[in-house]
């Protein structure tokens, strides 16, 4: 079972109809053709994201143990990914950017306080 194929983004983009359904979820692509009848949640949320990434819409639900197991036995291979490829928002960087962008603004104030404190303090030792 080893002898899985790596696709890129492109290809996985060519097979965007019902009988033909790819679509990438962690950076694995599923061939869903034999299961888009028999999707609880309809045929048309798996059309919509047909030959695109869906992580985001299949995380967003919340599936099911259950669920992930029935995507292994839709798994095709693996998405090579590259740069100008859209990336989903679960894979991007964890850190929220308010908080990080918050605390740098922070950082350069107060390294802006203790250089005139140090300044202050050397001009007075000059006196
Ligand atoms: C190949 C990928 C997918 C598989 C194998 C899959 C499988 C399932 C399964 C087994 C359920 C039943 C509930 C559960 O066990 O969690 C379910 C429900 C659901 N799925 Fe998916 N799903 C897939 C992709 C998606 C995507 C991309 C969407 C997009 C929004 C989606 C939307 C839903 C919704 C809305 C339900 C809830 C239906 C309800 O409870 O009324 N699924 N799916």
């Amino acid at each position: 079972m080893s002898e899985k194929k790596v696709f890129t983004y492109e290809e996985v983009k060519e097979h965007n109809s019902k009988k033909d359904l790819y679509m990438v979820i962690h950076d694995k692509v599923y061939n869903v053709s034999s299961f888009v009848d028999e999707h609880p949640g309809g045929e048309e949320v798996l059309m919509d994201v047909g030959g695109v990434d869906a992580t985001d819409s299949f995380e967003d639900v919340g599936h099911s143990d259950e669920a992930r197991e029935l995507l292994e036995s839709l798994y095709v291979g693996k998405l090579k990914r590259t740069a100008s490829d859209p990336v989903p928002k679960l894979s991007q960087s964890p850190s929220a950017p308010g908080t990080t962008s918050a605390d740098a603004g922070t950082a350069f104030y107060a390294f802006f306080f203790i250089a005139a404190v140090v300044a202050f303090g050397a001009y007075k030792y000059m006196q």
